[in-house]
């Protein structure tokens, strides 16, 4: 088996009382989609916090590529290659496509906002930019301001920006919130491409998605993982149906 891309090591964070990560230990390998679940309250924001250095665990490590990234901060982790989508209000809607993949590159890579403003006419910059938007399907839409989008090309756009930074593995916090049917199931194929450039960190309520898309599926409950294991292994285990998805069934 190849080394993990992303690997947690025993995090833990507790809040007064509240143990909201309790000893997690996750990996991400090349080429896979690892689904992290759990009820409203399990710990899952938490988790990625601490993954991508929002929040600092009390104990434990975090690895990307072998390499602990855990004294790092959330820029040097993104510049490290640890490809987050960001919110859709990170994006500039008034602005073009190409100009929020510009922007989102040079602003995610923490370049100071003086240089924002030559960038824009820098060649190189713009083809890597116009590259990101090719991988994510985008490459027609370089010139419709953001707002024109439907929510899912949103999404791709936002993972067109994490693409410019050459990510290792992505982590997704919810990619399917506030997308219909249609537009589930639309990106829903796309992250079953994305997987061959970067493995996926995926959090994600929507269990259509999580079952079609999970090579691996980690099952959290207050903190802890209580499962972890393929798409069949989750639907069959037990545990997780009384802990979980027996929950308002
Ligand atoms: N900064 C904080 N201070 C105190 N408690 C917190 C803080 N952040 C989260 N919590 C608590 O930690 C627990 C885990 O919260 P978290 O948001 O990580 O869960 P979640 O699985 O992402 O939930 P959801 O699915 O609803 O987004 C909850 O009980 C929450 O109230």
């Amino acid at each position: 088996m190849t080394d993990p891309v992303l690997a947690t090591h025993g995090l833990h964070k507790t809040f007064g009382a509240l143990k909201a990560t309790d000893d997690v230990s996750i990996e991400l390998r090349q080429g896979e989609i690892h689904a992290i679940i759990g009820p409203n309250g399990a710990g899952k924001s938490t988790l990625i916090a601490q993954i991508c250095g929002g929040l600092r665990p009390d104990a434990g490590r975090v690895e990307l590529s072998g390499r602990d990234v855990s004294a790092l901060d959330t820029r040097a982790r993104t510049r490290a290659g640890i490809g987050r989508t960001f919110q859709i209000s990170a994006l500039a809607m008034e602005d073009t496509v190409l100009q929020n993949v510009l922007l989102g590159a040079i602003g995610a890579a923490g370049s100071p906002w003086r240089f924002f403003k030559p960038a824009l006419g820098d060649t190189a910059l713009r083809e890597h930019a116009v590259e990101a938007l090719r991988r994510v399907g985008l490459e027609d839409h370089q010139a419709v301001v953001t707002a024109e989008l439907s929510h899912g090309q949103r999404r791709q756009l936002e993972v067109a920006v994490a693409l410019t930074l050459t990510p290792k593995a992505f982590v997704m916090d919810e990619p399917m919130a506030g997308l219909g049917a249609e537009g589930s199931k639309t990106l829903t194929g796309f992250l079953d491409g994305l997987r061959a450039q970067a493995p996926i960190l995926l959090v994600e309520h929507d269990m259509d998605a999580v079952f079609a898309l999970a090579d691996r599926i980690s099952v959290l409950v207050y903190g802890r993982i209580i499962e972890s294991g393929t798409v069949a292994e989750i639907r069959n285990s037990q545990a997780v149906r009384e802990a979980y998805l027996g929950e308002g069934a």
